[in-house]
């Protein structure tokens, strides 16, 4: 039906070109017109396969989907086929997974380097202010973290003007789908074995995916080094969360795999049976905590109330393993991404030159709102920028008109505001027609990817016990949207398979 070559044009491709072969990006998204029977199968064995798979979200539409497990179920959404990617690009992120683990760790260790890039952010944005006040108490205490786990991912877009592989951002923070990545792409390795003939490939060829695997064992070896047999961890949430079930493939995992108890609990249920025992021990309904994993904290959403913050306090107190402690959150806010780029700064942070040169090289422009002539060329040519504000989460970035006219604004007014954004140079990647699965529904878009690499980083003093990649995360979405992200509503999960 859809002869090899073709048929791998028809999964979408993200592989513009690359040394040693490869196709220019704008020779991508030839999308073989798969025949309407075939699509339709598919999109039917993907839907049955998800819902069987726990590849499943809480459905926005079910009121209870946000607060019990098995209630209100719908499939993730997916993409319906992996997307081709050079292993050139794959090669270098992996590369660069245990660089970026070292500079986070390392930054996270300069507390004068995080309350003075910061500080002007701090006096306009209260929500960075408020986690800055938790860092600098802790600066204050002298309050050293032995033990340090950090679950990252490094977000990134191949920019399709250059071929350059491009760092999106840098998430220190509740870096969320390593669990439904895994089950994307069993499900894509299903659907290619279902019709290994008619697709013309081979299932082995969707990269595996060790999110699961590699993020219990992070955590469960945390859990070791904090080395109290009947202590649990401890899972920050949201009061309402409708991607649990990406958090529970995590949890289980790490009970199953390691025997480790977690307990799931709201800032607000914290700061109300939280207690610190004299030696430094948070306890929660009297278990003690090993390690705390924030899968909530990283937006001032997550803080409705001074609870939210004597609970964030409480944790950071505590001798508990913070995954992420307040220093490497910080590390991965939008303005220390952009000082990070500034000349001269990563050489305070990393030894090596060659591996200073591997980080710096995925760097986008990334500016402050000081540099006038920057803002001038973004008030005159917006679609060429993105603005940032420090936010995580997706949906909170400002592009075209909007961007022009907030600049143009930030700047009459003469306010300090201007610090509490960052200006980036916007990537144009490649496009390529999908298949997308959304709501049961299956659509042809022409879609762009953003390919994420997880990090983990465990240390006890001197010693470095992990320092990996830690699986991966392909999102796609369409190339008309601004915005990106799954749990923001934008991108679709998607696998890789490498060419
Ligand atoms: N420089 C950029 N060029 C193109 N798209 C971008 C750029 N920066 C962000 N985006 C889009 O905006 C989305 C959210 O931006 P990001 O910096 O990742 O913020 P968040 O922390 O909210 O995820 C990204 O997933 C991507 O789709
Ligand atoms: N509900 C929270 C979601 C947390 C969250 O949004 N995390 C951001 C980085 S901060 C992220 O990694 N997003 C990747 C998946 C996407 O595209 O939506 C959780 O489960 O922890
Ligand atoms: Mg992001």
């Amino acid at each position: 039906l859809l002869a090899p070559a073709r048929c791998a044009a028809a999964v979408g491709t993200a592989a513009p070109k690359v040394e040693g072969g490869g196709r220019r990006s704008s020779e991508q998204g030839q999308l073989a017109v798969a025949p309407a029977r075939l699509v339709d199968e598919l999109v039917e064995e993907a839907l049955v396969w998800s819902s069987q798979h726990g590849l499943v979200v809480g459905d926005k539409n079910h009121p209870r989907s946000g607060k019990a497990p098995g209630v209100g179920l719908l499939h993730a959404p997916f993409a319906l086929l992996p997307m081709s990617f050079s292993k050139v690009y794959w090669d270098q992120a992996v590369e660069l997974a245990p660089l970026f683990n070292e500079l986070v760790d390392r930054v996270s260790l300069d507390g004068d380097f995080l309350q003075e890039t910061l500080a002007r952010t701090k006096e306009v944005d209260s929500f960075t202010g408020r986690l800055l006040d938790i860092h600098a108490k802790m600066m204050k205490l002298n309050k050293k973290e032995d033990v340090r786990l950090g679950l990252t991912r490094s977000d990134y877009m191949i920019d399709g003007a250059t071929d350059q592989l491009l760092q999106v951002e840098l998430n220190t923070i509740s870096t969320s789908s390593n669990g439904l990545a895994c089950g994307v792409c069993e499900l894509h390795r299903n659907l290619i074995r279902q019709h290994e003939r008619e697709l013309g490939l081979d299932p082995e060829s969707v990269v595996g995916n060790t999110a699961i695997a590699q993020h219990a064992e992070a955590l469960a070896g945390a859990w070791a080094e904090f080395n109290n047999q009947s202590s649990v961890v401890l899972v920050v949430v949201q009061p309402e969360e409708r991607y649990m079930y990406d958090q529970y493939w995590i949890t289980v995992a790490l009970r199953e795999m390691y025997g480790v108890t977690t307990i799931r609990k709201t800032m607000a249920a914290i700061d109300a049976e939280g207690e610190l025992r004299p030696d430094g021990t948070l306890t929660i309904d009297g278990l003690p905590v090993a390690v705390v994993y924030f899968r909530a904290g990283y937006t001032p959403n997550d803080y409705p109330s001074e609870a939210e913050w004597r609970a964030r306090l409480l944790i950071e107190c505590s001798s508990a393993i913070k995954c992420p402690s307040i220093a490497h959150h910080l590390v991965g806010t939008k303005k220390i991404q952009q000082e990070l780029a500034k000349e001269n700064v990563l050489e305070r942070f990393l030894d090596n030159k060659a591996d200073i040169e591997k980080v710096r090289k995925c760097f986008a422009g990334l500016w402050s709102l000081e540099n006038d002539s920057i803002v001038m060329s973004a008030i005159e040519s917006p679609e060429l920028f993105v603005l940032k504000p420090q936010r995580e989460g997706g949906g909170n970035n400002i592009y075209g008109d909007n961007l022009r006219e907030t600049l143009i604004s930030l700047k009459k007014d003469g306010s300090n505001e201007l610090a509490a954004y960052i200006l980036m140079q916007r990537i144009f990647p490649p496009a390529s027609l999908c298949y997308l699965v959304r709501d049961g529904t299956c659509i042809r878009e022409n879609a762009v990817s953003e390919f994420g690499i997880f990090g983990a980083y465990l240390r006890n003093k001197d010693r470095v016990i992990i320092n990996d990649q830690c699986g991966y995360l392909m999102r796609t979405k369409a190339a008309s949207l601004n915005e990106g992200g799954v749990v923001a509503g934008y991108a679709f999960l998607n696998s890789v398979f490498l060419t």
